[in-house]
């Protein structure tokens, strides 16, 4: 039987005049990584925000293993999501291994969390937890950085810590924010290896959506990806679909000016992230994107407010 995982129904998101978000539907099935692409401005990061809880929808619903999902961000552990940050976040004060237990959430109620909390906690709920801990880290193959403190480690060991954070917590969702970032070539398909095992390693498959520019880790870890064009979806399917889908192309492209053909990596920069296409190939769309968001300070403004007020929602209800 297909797992539901996540869904979203028609969601619309508007800053003041700006609509970022319009009829936006999409799925991300449990045990499957769906990754959301598109040029500069697209929505990508306000879907992610939509899922997050930061941003409130004006339209459209979501779900979670078929129930109502209203998700707070300071909740998602509780209702079974977690997320990678782009800039890592880990406790400096912590060990990576009690980053990791720390992660685990509402694994770690009666455990570290109490502990950490002072709380009344069973000596044998921590050792569970540590050693859980332990496992989720050799999972990552970063077992050995255990006692270290975050800080003293490369940075593409602190991202992968941080995705060990994510995983203790036994998520049903899984949100990576662009994990690529400030990546080398090496370390990139290292992460593309990990990320293609996340869905199926874990007891409970879970869901993994993926917000990326490096379209390189994008086409080979995905198995759906969902493309945004000024805020719409504009296609939907396997990477190879994808590659071959001249709206995409045209999207990021302009492919009737450039003869390019992909939505591929930028053969000359050797990152795979197609931020760079974005900006040169289409300067009018990047242009008429600026001049949006620049004419649109009343809703940096709104957003604001609507970030402070919190999301109009809450936790997941059946
Ligand atoms: N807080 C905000 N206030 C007003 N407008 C915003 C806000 N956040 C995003 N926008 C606008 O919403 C649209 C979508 O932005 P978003 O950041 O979601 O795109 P993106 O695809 O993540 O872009 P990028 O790839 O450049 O990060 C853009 O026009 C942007 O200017």
């Amino acid at each position: 039987m297909p797992e539901e995982g996540l869904a979203l129904h028609h969601i619309g998101v508007r800053f003041g005049g700006l609509t970022a978000l319009d009829d936006v539907s999409l799925r991300v099935p449990a045990g499957r990584v769906v990754g959301v692409i598109g040029p500069n401005g697209a929505g990508k990061t306000t879907l992610f925000n939509v899922v997050c809880g930061i941003v409130a929808p004006v339209a459209g619903s979501l779900t979670l293993d078929g129930r109502a999902l209203r998700p707070r961000p300071h909740r998602l552990a509780g209702i079974g999501i977690a997320r990678t940050l782009q800039g890592i976040g880990l406790f400096a004060g912590l060990t990576v291994l009690e980053n990791v237990m720390a992660g685990a959430g509402r694994l770690a109620r009666s455990g570290f969390g109490a502990a950490l909390f002072g709380l009344p906690r069973s000596d044998r709920d921590e050792r569970r937890l540590r050693t859980w801990a332990y496992e989720v880290l050799d999972g990552l193959g970063i077992a050995g950085h255990a006692h270290a403190a975050p800080g003293t480690l490369p940075f593409a060991v602190q991202k992968r810590v941080g995705l060990a954070r994510a995983l203790a917590a036994r998520p049903r969702l899984l949100l990576l924010d662009e994990p690529a970032g400030g990546l080398a070539a090496d370390d990139v398909d290292e992460l593309a290896a990990l990320i293609r095992q996340l869905p199926r390693q874990a007891t409970d498959p879970c869901a993994v959506l993926l917000v990326e520019h490096h379209m390189d880790l994008v086409m080979s870890v995905c198995d759906e990806i969902v493309v945004l064009d000024f805020g719409r979806v504009i296609a939907t399917g396997s990477p190879a679909e994808i590659r071959d889908d001249p709206a995409v192309a045209d999207a990021y492209l302009g492919a009737a000016d450039t003869g390019a053909d992909t939505p591929g990596p930028d053969p000359d920069s050797g990152t795979g992230d197609v931020g760079s296409h974005t900006a040169t190939a289409h300067s009018d769309a990047v242009d008429a994107r600026s001049d949006a968001a620049a004419s649109h300070s009343d809703a940096v403004v709104a957003h604001s407010d609507a970030v402070e007020a919190g999301p109009r929602v809450d936790g997941v209800t059946s």
